[in-house]
């Protein structure tokens, strides 16, 4: 589904990803994780096309996407979240995910001025997936509130639907559980697992929160200043010696 393949990006004389490569099968519940600075951000906007490697070629499902514009990613089906949560915090919860939906709208500009048949009835069917779509993470009896009204944990979740409103098959998600309390961690931790299930997903997930990561993660790949120093099953990378030193051994991770 995902396959990075000696990819490395630079900032100037820094290297944030040093010739990185990274194998995903399709359906899997992938981890990504590493001290602060160590390219996890990085990685994801080298996917999504917000930078371009300097060496290195991108995949996403056999075809080459190195380069290319975000916007075409996405509507390939890649879609992604950010550490720090984006929403239109003025607009209700339903509308949130209708503009997210727009995204793959046919209908012109011209169409929708003059209101022609062919506009009303893709918004009649837009709404009705932001409405199914809500229903899925739990949301819809929330769907006329203001995004900016919901519990964080919602807002993730809302965050989420939008990013499933592009009809992904490879999402990523960056720190999902930042800034969540035990509890909606928790649910949070199932919610993920459920929807790559019923949305037939492949996930990548950023975290800092171990409980996250060992809890439902089946593979982990570790990064430390650019370079992968380990990847294996939850167990392993527990059990890796050199993992311990520079992540977990360390306390970094201990955040939110
Ligand atoms: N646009 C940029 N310009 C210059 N340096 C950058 C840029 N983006 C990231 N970096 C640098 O690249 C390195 C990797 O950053 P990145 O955000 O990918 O790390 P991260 O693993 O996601 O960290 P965190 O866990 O703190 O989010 C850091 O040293 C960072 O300062």
């Amino acid at each position: 589904m995902l396959k990075l393949d000696h990819v490395t990006k630079k900032f100037g004389g820094l290297i944030a990803v040093n010739d990185v490569s990274i194998n995903i099968e399709k359906g899997r519940l992938a981890g990504l994780i590493g001290p602060n600075g160590a390219g996890k951000t990085t990685i994801f906007n080298i996917i999504t096309g917000v930078y371009r490697p300097e060496n290195g070629r991108v995949y996403f499902k056999d075809r080459e996407i190195t380069g290319e514009k975000p916007h075409r990613i996405t509507s390939l089906g890649v879609a992604r979240t950010f550490q720090n949560i984006k929403l239109f915090y003025r607009m209700t919860v339903l509308d949130n995910v209708r503009v997210a939906c727009h995204f793959r709208l046919k209908a012109s500009i011209l169409s929708a001025v003059f209101d022609l048949p062919g506009y009303s009835k893709q918004e009649k069917s837009i709404t009705e997936e932001s409405l199914k779509l809500l229903e899925a993470v739990g949301l819809y009896e929330l769907r006329n509130e203001r995004a900016s009204s919901l519990p964080y944990g919602h807002q993730r979740k809302l965050e989420i639907a939008r990013a499933l409103a592009t009809r992904p098959e490879l999402l990523l998600l960056d720190e999902p559980a930042a800034g969540m309390n035990p509890e909606e961690t928790l649910d949070l931790m199932k919610f993920i697992v459920r929807i790559r299930n019923e949305f037939d997903l492949t996930i990548l997930l950023i975290e800092h929160d171990m409980k996250v990561v060992m809890g439902i993660c089946e593979e982990i790949t570790v990064l430390d200043h650019g370079n992968i120093i380990a990847r294996g099953t939850p167990l392993e990378i527990q059990n890796n010696p050199e993992v311990i030193k520079a992540y977990l051994g360390s306390g970094a991770y201990a955040r939110g």
